[in-house]
């Protein structure tokens, strides 16, 4: 009622006379009621659409403010039945999925629910010309061929997906970019070598002081833009991985197509990003060795496409955030919850400290299978601080168990409703609590549990991440004392900011921890 009154006074505002004020409210009534009571009841195969008062506006205010509180007042508003709901933003209908089978049945679905619209949003957001865009979405034919094999015909945008797991998943690739990933993190977490004023606060030849956020930052983009493109992108462009983390910041305005007139900041971050990678595009290969075979295959197909410098430089931008948004963050709060617990970090040192091998190196293999207490801990943040979601559009009507998902919507898969799912995760689902996933081992394989999503856009790089953010924690435990240092509040998880991977601490929110050699 307060939003009638609100419009009330808004016509009112405009000068209209009472006789055209009492008919505009009374045309919102009928049509509310119309939408919103009646239809339903014609419809019941109709998922249930969650009320609102402005058409075509409906839930944009509420969603963009703060999008997991968003979802979950519309979930409470059914007494969390978990079936599914539709909001309305800015004109678009969007059915939202918040139960394991109805998760389990939209992965399945690989012919009515897709992903495409999306990367072409994603592209386009990063300017890829539209000719540039036509061509990595074309099949090859009698005009266009791609180098590498390809016996399913796929596009470039297809084939790229089977680049990723090929480079992503256990096996030879793999192993080699890991044994990378790990030479640059052992050198990079060495006493001498930690000297980057980015997270050094202070140093004494006894200790020193550093920012967990900033050096989860620093070790993982490192090695990650290191392993990708070899050492000369960072060399040429010394800059990048603060511009990279100044967009990072603000990449949802690029998500959520904000208007140019307050999406400046991520602009001119995205702008500084392309150019950073066509300066490294344009220099001889021979002067960029190290690259992976990932980047050597896209550069390769995207050459013999005919595609142009900055459109190559705007296509790896993409690609470039998708590898590195995540996996920082959740070091970060992986040790922040850690540091927390003195037993529970008493125990994953000691596990990592099994690690390495008698004459000093890290055994990657066994980062996997000698760390219950790690891997326990990795479950636990990545339910707790992956405000995530899956999209796709439906491009059919769909049939979802009793419901019709009609065609032209979209469908959303909101990571924090289902990892907050009562029925699985018992009453203390809002706590961080490792003893859950410590005590039932089959828990990671809940369908309530997806923090790599799902289907056809399941996270290639979640082997990597995992390797990754274990490594850092292996050579930071096992070579150093570690103390947290600040004494304020534990940092905020920044839920309010629209979501689009492993949430941000609120800015400013940090931990400082003082590090001294072991002896
Ligand atoms: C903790 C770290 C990470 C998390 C939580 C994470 C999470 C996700 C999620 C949820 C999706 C699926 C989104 C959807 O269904 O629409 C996804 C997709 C993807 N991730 Fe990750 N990711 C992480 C690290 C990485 C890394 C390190 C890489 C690469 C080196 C990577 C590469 C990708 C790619 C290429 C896709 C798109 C797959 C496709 O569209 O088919 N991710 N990631």
């Amino acid at each position: 009622m307060g939003l009638l009154a609100n419009a009330a006074s808004t016509i009112n505002a405009w000068g209209a006379p009472p006789v055209v004020i009492l008919g505009c409210l009374t045309a919102l009534v009928l049509w509310r009621f119309i939408r919103f009571t009646l239809l339903p009841k014609l419809h019941p195969e109709e998922p249930v659409e969650v009320p609102y008062w402005l058409p075509w506006v409906g839930h944009a205010r509420a969603y963009i403010s703060n999008p997991t509180k968003a979802l979950t007042d519309c979930r409470m508003l059914y007494h969390d039945d978990r079936k599914p709901f539709s909001i309305t933003i800015a004109g678009r209908r969007m059915y939202i999925l918040t139960a394991p089978d109805d998760v389990t049945a939209a992965y399945r679905n690989f012919s009515t629910l897709s992903m495409d619209i999306f990367t072409q949003d994603l592209m386009r957001g990063f300017n890829v010309s539209p000719w540039a865009l036509a061509r990595v979405f074309e099949k090859p034919g009698a005009s266009m061929q791609l180098v590498g094999p390809n016996p399913r015909r796929k596009s470039l945008a297809g084939l790229t997906v089977e680049h990723f797991r090929r480079q992503l998943f256990p096996g030879d690739k793999l192993t080699q970019l890991g044994q990378v990933t790990l030479d640059y993190v052992e050198r990079s977490v060495r006493w001498e070598n930690m000297i980057a004023p980015a997270y050094v606060m202070a140093s004494t030849g006894q200790y020193k002081d550093i920012s967990l956020l900033h050096w989860c930052e620093d070790v993982l983009l490192h090695a990650a833009t290191r392993s990708f493109f070899g050492n000369a992108f960072i060399e040429q462009s010394p800059n990048v991985l603060n511009d990279f983390l100044a967009f990072d910041n603000v990449s949802w305005k690029l998500m959520y197509q904000m208007p140019h007139i307050i999406s400046d900041d991520m602009l001119k971050y995205k702008h500084a990003l392309v150019d950073a990678i066509e300066k490294y595009l344009d220099l001889p290969q021979d002067q960029r060795p190290g690259a992976n075979w990932f980047t050597e295959m896209q550069e390769l197909e995207m050459r013999g496409l005919s595609i142009s410098t900055r459109d190559m430089a705007k296509l790896i931008c993409a690609i470039y955030w998708v590898i590195n948004t995540n996996a920082y963050k959740l070091l970060f709060w992986m040790l922040a919850f850690m540091f927390q617990d003195k037993d529970l970090t008493g125990k994953v040192t000691a596990e990592l400290a099994t690690c390495f091998r008698p004459d000093g190196k890290l055994d990657i293999p066994s980062l996997q299978s000698q760390t219950r207490y790690l891997t326990a801990l990795w479950h636990e943040t990545l339910r707790l601080a992956n405000s995530s979601a899956s999209a796709r559009v439906i491009t059919a009507d769909t049939q979802l168990g009793p419901y019709t998902l009609r065609a032209g919507h979209r469908l959303l898969i909101p990571y924090h409703q289902l990892h907050r799912n009562l029925a699985v995760y018992g009453s203390n689902a809002e706590a961080f609590d490792i003893s859950r996933f410590l005590n039932d081992e089959k828990l990671a394989q809940d369908p309530s549990f997806r923090p790599f999503g799902g289907g056809s856009t399941y996270c290639p790089g979640r082997f990597l991440a995992k390797q990754e953010i274990f490594m850092a924690m292996a050579f930071l435990l096992c070579r150093f004392d570690v103390q947290v240092q600040s004494q304020g509040a534990f940092p905020r998880m920044d839920d309010a900011k629209p979501g689009i991977g492993v949430v941000s601490p609120v800015e400013g929110d940090d931990m400082v921890l003082r590090l001294r050699v072991k002896e």
